[in-house]
């Protein structure tokens, strides 16, 4: 058992693990025997629903990487650590650390010789290992303390997840979710495993779907232990096995891959996924690092196209942090030597590591992360991003002060001496409109607007004819029942574009309904008004006229016409009515579509 003191790789002063020798004065010793460093209050807003103390954090640094077979990734959490990780979180967050003063490397629990079962790789190394992770997780837990962990593979999440449901289940009688941010489903059972790596199988054997009665290969998880598939919601997928998808699948699980944060943008999914959960439910974190894009996070085992972006991953950990519902986080699979081109890869992976963590603990943080990582590593760009402008680092400053809330549209990130834009997420909203009562409007307004054209054009016609003058409320008319056309084909056009705006409906709907008022009390005064109104005069010369006049002769014919001419009133009349109203009608439904979505 030799595990590697972080004084082996860090610079000597100040650091939280390295001053864990010498417990500073006046702060207590935990009941595990583990140290408390730093003092501070906690400054997040954000109270804790099941932290007893929220301000207190157990630090768990596993130098382990037996759940796969590239080297290096065991190295991640003295890279994180020297890099500042933790001393931001006590110095800029106002964190107590509680932990042991090194980096567990478990040589102790390696065996020898460790052949595959069931297709598993280093079975009893990952169980012997993640057996004592659980103990050390849960040891924080159960203290009522915020437990983080630096990875490591992620088969170490079964003892971090284990030991958390089996802490809060003691303190609280209560059931965690967690919420799986990854790249990866990591729910392979060992048969379905292609590559026979663990940390493709950890939620399988978390949630019971995979299990063995041998306590040394994971048969020493207990109930207590696992969690339910209805609490688990994986966040960033791209990389899902067949037999993954299909456990999936089978079970229910809520899982948010790419294409959900491309189709509904980060803010939404993440309202989606803690909807799923729940106000009342522990949560424990766990980001796998290959959920963001290689762009940010090169340097891990397993990288896949097409992921986060680093502010996605930020946006995800502040909206966990926001619940107040955190209890545990992990931060696994940083490989700083995996650095494909030269070293800028593992800088910025450990980078994005140390922005991620801070965001989950305290959500003004993103900021205070870049600022220290900055600060304490020679800045390098990622590469392939564009330079867009150059600023000093007090404008820089200005710019990267934290602007987004959970479920804000858009945002732009500045990193270092470079501008980044930020995929654009648009807060999609949508409005139900009730299809068949909305066809049925544009139906009779359009048979009520063309029917008012046809006939008071064909009656601007009549007075040419009769060289009389045009009274104005013709052309009038005319003009509104144009526009009203016009405005149901911008309608048509706004719902075959999936525009439909209820504010859109209600302004057009109220102009409309005025000027149609207007018309409508002017032909009401022409048709009925009290001296030699049009009515009264149909009445009397047209459909009063007595003897009413027969025979193919120019009197009958004169006769039909005024006859004709005075239906056409009547029916101008009867859809001016009929029209006004409709458009109180649309008025109102559209106040009911955006009532009823709002
Ligand atoms: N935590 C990870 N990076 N997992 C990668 C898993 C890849 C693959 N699905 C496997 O089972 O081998």
């Amino acid at each position: 058992m030799s595990p590697t003191r972080i004084s082996d790789h860090a610079e000597p002063a100040a650091h939280p693990l390295k001053t864990a020798g010498s417990v500073l004065p006046g702060s207590p010793t935990s009941s595990t025997g583990s140290k408390t460093f730093g003092n501070n209050m906690n400054t997040s807003m954000v109270e804790s629903k099941f932290l007893t103390h929220p301000e207190e954090l157990g630090v768990v640094a596993v130098g382990f990487s037996g759940g796969q077979c590239k080297p290096g990734v065991d190295a991640a959490p003295s890279a994180l650590i020297e890099s500042g990780l933790l001393t931001q979180l006590r110095d800029e967050l106002g964190y107590r650390l509680h932990g042991d003063d090194q980096v567990h490397l478990y040589t102790d629990l390696v065996p020898a010789d460790d052949p595959p079962h069931r297709n598993m790789k280093n079975p009893r190394a990952v169980s012997a290992v993640t057996r004592r992770i659980a103990d050390q997780v849960y040891s924080h837990a159960r203290e009522g303390r915020l437990v983080l962990t630096l990875g490591g593979d992620h088969s170490v999440a079964i003892g971090t997840i284990g030991g958390t449901a089996k802490a809060i289940r003691e303190r609280l009688g209560r059931e965690i979710a967690v919420i799986w941010v990854d790249a990866h489903a990591d729910i392979n059972t060992p048969e379905t495993s292609g590559s026979g790596n663990i940390h493709g199988m950890p939620v399988s054997f978390l949630t019971g779907l995979a299990k063995d009665d041998n306590e040394d290969f994971f048969g020493w998880l207990r109930r207590d232990n696992l969690i339910s598939v209805k609490k688990l919601v994986y966040i960033g997928l791209r990389d899902v096995d067949p037999g993954e998808k299909r456990i999936l699948r089978e079970n229910g699980i809520k899982a948010f891959s790419m294409f959900d944060i491309d189709r509904h943008g980060i803010g939404r999914v993440m309202e989606m996924a803690l909807g799923h959960i729940g106000t009342d439910t522990p949560i424990h974190l766990s980001f796998d690092v290959d959920a963001l894009d290689p762009m940010w996070a090169p340097s891990t085992g397993t990288p896949v196209r097409g992921g986060l972006t680093l502010r996605e991953g930020d946006f995800i950990c502040e909206c966990v942090h926001e619940t107040g519902s955190l209890v545990a986080v992990d931060l696994v699979e940083v490989n700083p030597s995996l650095a494909p081109a030269n070293d800028i890869g593992a800088h910025e992976t450990v980078r994005a590591g140390c922005s991620l963590i801070p965001s989950s603990l305290d959500k003004s943080a993103s900021r205070t992360a870049l600022r220290s990582a900055d600060s304490l590593v020679e800045h390098k760009p990622p590469r392939s991003l564009t330079l867009q402008h150059t600023h000093s680092i007090r404008d820089e400053a200005l710019q990267v002060a934290p602007s987004i809330e959970c479920g804000m549209a858009s945002s732009t990130v500045t990193s270092g001496s470079l501008v980044y834009e930020r995929r654009v997420v648009e807060k999609v909203h949508k409005y139900h409109w009730p299809a068949v009562q909305l066809n049925l409007w544009i139906l009779i307004m359009l048979i009520s607007a063309c029917t008012i054209i046809g006939v008071f054009s064909t009656f601007v016609q009549i007075q040419g004819f009769l060289q009389l003058p045009v009274p104005w409320y013709f052309p009038y008319y005319i003009t509104v029942s144009a526009m009203t056309v016009a405005f149901i084909i911008l309608l048509l056009w706004l719902i075959f574009q999936r525009r439909l705006l209820p504010s859109i409906v209600m302004i057009g709907g109220f102009i409309l309904f005025i000027l149609w008022l207007v018309g409508l009390i002017v032909i009401s005064v022409q048709l009925f008004g009290p001296s030699g109104s049009v009515s009264s005069n149909c009445n009397l010369f047209v459909f009063g006229a007595n003897p009413q006049p027969k025979g193919q002769n120019l009197q009958t014919l004169a006769w039909l016409e005024q006859r004709s001419i005075c239906q056409s009133w009547q029916a101008v009349f009867a859809f001016a009515l009929v029209g006004e109203i409709f458009l109180l009608w649309i008025m109102v439904m559209a106040y009911q579509v955006f009532a009823g979505d709002a």
